[in-house]
């Protein structure tokens, strides 16, 4: 527990190169596993928080493989594969909608750049629905049972911090004020929608913001004037800056 008045430690963890990701596809809520080098990846961000002393104490993830592994392979190897675990579809990808399943160069070819990245990086327009019948929209899958109609068939950025939110609320925001090390195990645009909550990253600037998978990015908080948790180092810290920032430019470049 931290000292009273300050809150815990939040790091957040995009999942390892997923096969999708290898592929260059489109996955949105498509259960997809790691590659090799996503695996690799994950245990990489085990040993940096390792080295960085930065342990964490509780777990939340979303309820896709490519999350709940690379949360599983990093606490393994900074020894803390007994904490506790709280998964929630409110932290799952962005729907990609009927993009699910589609090669990106290709989806940038047919459609022209300007389309391409209006339905990847724009904050509120969605690409089109997927099918109930296509064999990448999640139909009958008990893991969203609960949902029923509302389950998604597609989501902008505006739509997923609309779902994360009242979770984040819930479930991670208590985590914090109590003093726990927190890490969240999600996906670059789940990721994008936090990241646009804590730092307060306006609707046009969050467009050009890119996660880089498997390196934990720590964000210190504290409570602000209006009781909302607010970062101490806005932007937060990767725990591999350089690494960083190869591949955030990689996830920027994809399609290309
Ligand atoms: O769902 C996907 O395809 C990826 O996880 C995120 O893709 P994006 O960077 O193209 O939004």
């Amino acid at each position: 527990m931290n000292p009273e008045g300050s809150v815990g430690t939040l790091v957040l963890l995009r999942h390892g190169q997923s096969d999708w990701n290898e592929k260059n596809l489109f996955t949105g809520w498509v259960d997809v596993a790691l590659s090799a080098r996503g695996e690799g990846e994950a245990r990489r961000g085990g040993e940096l928080l390792a080295d960085a002393g930065l342990l964490p104490d509780v777990l939340h993830t979303s309820l896709l493989r490519r999350a709940i592994n690379t949360a599983n392979i990093a606490l393994d190897v900074c020894d803390r594969h007994w904490i506790p675990v709280r998964r929630d579809w409110r932290l799952n990808e962005r729907h990609y909608g009927a993009l699910q399943g589609k090669d990106k160069k290709q989806t940038m070819e047919e459609y022209g750049e300007e389309q391409f990245q209006i339905w990847r990086r724009s904050y509120d327009t969605p690409p089109p629905p997927i099918d109930p019948d296509d064999p990448y929209a999640q139909t009958g899958d008990p893991r969203y049972a609960d949902l029923g109609d509302t389950m998604p068939r597609t989501e902008c950025l505006a739509d997923v911090l609309a779902r994360l939110l009242p979770y984040w609320q819930a479930a991670v925001v208590p985590d914090l004020r109590a003093g726990h090390t927190v890490l969240v195990a999600a996906h670059g645009n789940s990721l994008r929608a936090v990241v646009k909550h804590l730092d307060g990253v306006d609707d046009a600037t969050i467009a050009g913001l890119n996660i880089p998978t498997g390196i934990p990015l720590r964000y210190d908080l504290e409570t602000a004037a209006d009781g909302d948790l607010r970062p101490t180092n806005p932007g937060g810290t990767y725990l591999d800056p350089d690494a960083a920032k190869d591949a955030i430019a990689a996830v920027a470049n994809q399609g290309r």
